[in-house]
């Protein structure tokens, strides 16, 4: 799916408008009522609802919801701050409307706020996607009331305050929702780590804007929903046997780290792979040979750590990283399997951070290799940004300039290609914010390569399935009860 800028999605709107066609108003209208679909699956009528609207279009959708919702028997209390004179055509004609069946406030001044209980819930239709400056003065002021209430914050559209696709400052004034029902189309905001408190829970209603106009429009950021994940995944043919699925190679572990090796292990099997080997340190060998039957073991000279390759030409694709340790003789290894290696790779963790330390080494990396840095490992590997919007556009130089693939990790992991494409992922959840959660992932991609998926096509599917297992973990046993093998357990799709 397209995520799309502020402009493109002005243009998306009118596009809309004149070729459906329909009248701005009316689409107006749909938005609302996708909206309030959405909150009656949700929400029954028995908590009060309090409006706060603007006087641009998304206070006009504000208004339009809380004449449905009154209609529906819900108790809506509809306050209009008004910091200017001017304000939208459908806003006014939902006012007039609005007005017809229930008596609107007016916050001119700051003692015009309501005092709020915190048993309401409170929505907020101040500003959209036309936000153009910082939020000051009234607008602040009727912010602050909302955030400063314990009561439960539903946004329209994106919290208001809330740029849809640059940075804020620091001291801007922002919602910071529970949940954010925004149309159509996610926006780059929400995929923005330090925007977390400004997006809350987030989801997209459909609100039936031109989907060919959506598809053709270019942009470099996408969203990896079901949708795309989906026409990724290729079938298991009849036929196939256990050559057609390759033969994983994965270089991991060392003493005291041997789990990294079987979560890595154990994650490629799960993901279909034909074969696997784990090349590990002698002490892994009899960890690996009973905790995962179904792969083959290949022993490292070294009783410690990995040292040496074994002999390349049998795999189709290489996994290399989780649990390596950073001793001078495995730096030795990964030199040797930058020279040797002639099918695609999958770079994590320790292999991440010998490759920060040895500039040279990263220059020779083949291209198209992933990598699945967490920030601070590319922080490492790149340096620092000043803000989450900077570290994206670093990564998307950093893919371009050395032509890898960059697996950014963390909520919303954004897989970016060399020519600065960037896939959002929307599976996943903070129950994977646990050690070992990243090996999983390293076994996944090894695993898909291997399958011959395409590095763009395994990145982008093995970090969607690698979300779903993680969902599917928390689900089975909550987002703090789970561990990385409950991951690896619930794989599958
Ligand atoms: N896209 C879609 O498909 C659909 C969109 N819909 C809805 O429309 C919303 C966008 O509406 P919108 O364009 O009228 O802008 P909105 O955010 O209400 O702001 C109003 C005006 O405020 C101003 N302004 C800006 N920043 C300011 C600030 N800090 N402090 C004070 N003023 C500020 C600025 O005008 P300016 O003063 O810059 O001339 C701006 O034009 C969208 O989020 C969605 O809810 C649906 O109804 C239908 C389908
Ligand atoms: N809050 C979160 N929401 C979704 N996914 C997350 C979150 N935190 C971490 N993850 C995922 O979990 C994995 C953690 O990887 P990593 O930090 O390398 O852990 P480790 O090194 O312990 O294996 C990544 O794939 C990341 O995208
Ligand atoms: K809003």
């Amino acid at each position: 799916m397209n995520i799309l800028n502020a402009s493109q999605i002005r243009n998306l709107d009118a596009h809309t408008i004149q070729n459906e066609p329909i009248s701005s108003l009316d689409l107006m209208e749909r938005a609302s009522r996708a909206f309030v679909r959405w909150l009656c699956a949700r929400f029954d009528n028995r908590r009060p609802l309090v409006f706060f609207c603007g006087k641009g279009n998304n206070g006009g959708d504000g208004l339009a919801i809380a004449r449905i919702l009154s209609a529906k028997g819900y108790g809506v209390t509809v306050y209009v701050v008004d910091y200017t004179e001017k304000s939208s055509d459908d806003f006014s004609k939902n006012l007039q409307r609005l007005q017809e069946h229930l008596t609107v406030h007016y916050i001119k001044e700051e003692k015009d706020l309501p005092k709020l209980t915190g048993e309401e819930i409170l929505i907020d239709a101040l500003l959209g996607s036309g936000l153009t400056r910082p939020a000051e003065g009234l607008l602040a002021a009727t912010i602050e009331t909302m955030n400063e209430s314990p009561a439960r914050v539903i946004s329209v559209d994106i919290a208001s305050g809330l740029y849809m696709d640059k940075v804020n400052g620091d001291d801007d004034a922002i919602v910071r929702p529970d949940y954010t029902v925004s149309f159509q189309l996610p926006k780059l905001a929400f995929m923005i780590p330090q925007n977390g408190p400004f997006a809350g829970d987030w989801l997209v209603v459909d609100i039936g804007l031109n989907e060919t106009y959506i598809e053709k429009t270019k942009t470099p950021y996408f969203f990896t929903d079901k949708r795309s994940a989906r026409k990724l995944i290729r079938d298991r043919e009849k036929f196939s046997h256990k050559g057609t699925f390759g033969h994983a190679l994965l270089l991991a572990g060392s003493f005291g780290k041997m789990g990294a090796a079987q979560l890595c292990g154990g994650a490629c099997l799960r993901s279909g792979v034909g074969l696997l080997t784990l090349h590990v340190a002698g002490c892994g060998y009899e960890i690996i040979q009973i905790a995962l039957p179904e792969a083959m073991c290949s022993v490292d000279i070294h009783e410690k750590m990995l040292t040496t390759l074994p002999d390349l030409n049998a795999y189709s694709a290489i996994g290399v990283g989780p649990g390596l340790g950073k001793e001078p003789q495995t730096l030795q290894m990964l030199e040797n399997l930058i020279g040797e290696a002639k099918v695609p790779m999958v770079w994590d963790a320790d292999a991440l951070n010998l490759l920060s330390e040895n500039p040279d080494l990263l220059k020779k990396l083949p291209e198209h290799t992933i990598i699945t840095p967490h920030p601070k490992e590319f922080e490492r590997l790149a340096g620092k940004s000043k803000d989450d919007y900077a570290r994206l556009e670093l990564a998307r130089s950093f893919a371009g300039e050395h032509k890898l693939i960059v697996v950014l990790k963390g909520a919303h992991t954004s897989v970016i290609f060399p020519d600065g494409t960037v896939h959002f992922n929307a599976t996943g959840n903070a129950g994977m914010a646990t050690g070992g959660a990243g090996d999983v992932l390293t076994g996944i991609l090894t695993s898909l390569l291997a399958q011959k998926y395409s590095p763009q096509d395994a990145a982008r599917l093995g970090v969607y399935q690698h979300g779903i297992a993680g969902d599917r973990a928390a689900k089975a046993r909550t987002k703090t009860a789970m561990i990385a093998s409950d991951i690896v357990e619930n794989m599958g799709w």
